[in-house]
């Protein structure tokens, strides 16, 4: 769509901007009450909007974020939101004009990724876009979980308010939140969605502070079903699980799992190594399911975000092709002393959304490549880019938004 120019919103319109979202979301707009909490959620200069005649026809949105990669580095990291095109302006480029101007802004500011969790996952990777973590959904049904014997039975919980919880919430996701690659850093308007906001608008959430030897290091957010008993769906929906010891990780499991009266505990996201299932004498209480939606990334700046991890043993030449941001396109050679460009011959061709799923060394070249999401040049150079690639513990992310 030519006739389609894309501008930063002023303050003024992002009432307008977050009315659009939420109606692509099948939602009422906000009222009077809820903008006074909403429009702090807002970064300056970060909503872009897109105009046909005046009209706002589609937006995008990002938060200032960092991610934590292999190795301990912390790269700058736009948290892309509140992505949305009115539906009489659909599928005719708006979102395509908003994703080309936001990753421009985006490398502009030296930001060398991007990140967003789409609604539908078919449609980022055209923009370069790739999954870049798995996490896992855990369900366990209580009646049928009784613990092992050893698992840890954790220090003390205690239930607090909403001032507490904006209080020490956010400090102790500092401290032990980021916990492994993946992760990425809460900004103040991210505390302010995903509490401020429930609690200004009287939503039914329970929050629970655990406590350790050295303090508070652990806490969980959950929404039980109102109203239920046993036997009609009581579910405790866990939104926020931040904890990081066994002793924190396993006191937390141990005290959902004794709320009395619910007949299943849901964790919307726990590392897909947790070994939940080893807790219980009975493994199958407890379900699991990985989802296709959890931390997609964008490598913005090739040659930062692959300088800002480390490497396992060996060396591969690498082929990029970014057809959004032509810098990027080129080869690459990856060892494990660091990350040079190279005209050396490639051994490995991959499009940059298959890159950023390499990354945090969630998924293997090996098996990438037999699926056809890329190509190897020369043989056992996608073993060798898996040796380079590999991480510890699975990167996980573990904050929506
Ligand atoms: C990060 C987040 O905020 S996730 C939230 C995303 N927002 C939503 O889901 C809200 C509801 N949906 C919408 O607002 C819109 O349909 C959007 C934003 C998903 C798409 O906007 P549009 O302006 O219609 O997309 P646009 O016309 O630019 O399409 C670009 C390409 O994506 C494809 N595409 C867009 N949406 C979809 C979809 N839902 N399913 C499959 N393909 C899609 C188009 O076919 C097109 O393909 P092409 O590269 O082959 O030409």
């Amino acid at each position: 769509m030519s006739d389609i120019e894309i501008r930063t919103l002023a303050e003024s319109e992002w009432r307008a901007s977050l009315g659009l979202f939420r109606a692509a979301l099948h939602t009422l707009p906000v009222t009077d009450e809820q903008w006074a909490v909403a429009q702090r959620s807002y970064e300056p200069g970060r909503t872009l909007g897109a105009f046909h005649g005046g009209t706002l026809a589609g937006t995008a949105f990002a938060w200032s974020s960092d991610l934590l990669v292999p190795g301990g580095g912390v790269l700058p990291m736009a948290a892309v939101t509140r992505v949305a095109v009115r539906s009489d302006f659909r599928r005719r480029g708006v979102l395509r004009e908003l994703m080309r101007q936001q990753l421009t802004d985006i490398a502009e500011r030296g930001e060398p990724l991007a990140a967003l969790r789409p609604t539908e996952p078919v449609i980022y990777g055209r923009f370069g876009y790739g999954l870049a973590t798995h996490g896992a959904k855990t369900v366990v049904v209580p009646k049928d979980a009784v613990a092992r014997a050893g698992v840890p039975s954790g220090g003390r919980v205690r239930l607090v308010e909403p001032d507490e919880a904006l209080a020490v919430f956010p400090g102790i996701y500092e401290r032990v939140g980021r916990c492994r690659p993946g992760t990425i850093a809460r900004p103040p308007y991210w505390w302010t969605v995903f509490y401020e906001r429930a609690f200004a608008v009287g939503e039914h959430i329970i929050l629970a502070v655990h406590s350790g030897p050295d303090g508070d290091d652990g806490y969980l957010m959950y929404r039980p079903t109102p109203g239920a008993l046993p036997g009609t769906n009581a579910t405790l929906a866990v939104d926020d699980f931040v904890a990081a010891t066994p002793d924190a990780v396993y006191g937390l499991w141990r005290f959902l799992l004794g709320v009395d009266l619910v007949d299943e505990v849901t964790v919307w996201t726990r590392p897909t190594d947790e070994p939940v299932s080893e807790m219980l004498v009975d493994p199958r209480a407890i379900t699991r399911r990985e989802s296709r939606s959890d931390l997609w990334l964008r490598l913005v700046d090739v040659p930062t975000a692959l300088a800002g991890r480390t490497y396992g043993p060996g060396s591969v030449v690498v082929q990029v092709d970014d057809p959004l941001l032509p810098n990027n396109s080129g080869r690459y050679r990856i060892t494990s002393d660091g990350v040079t460009r190279t005209t050396d011959a490639p051994e490995l061709a991959v499009d940059v959304d298959v890159l950023a799923m390499l990354y945090l060394g969630t998924w293997r070249a090996v098996a990438l490549a037999g699926v056809g999401r890329l190509t190897e040049l020369v043989p056992g150079a996608a073993a060798r880019a898996d040796a380079l690639f590999a991480v510890v513990e699975p990167s996980w992310c573990g904050t929506f938004f």
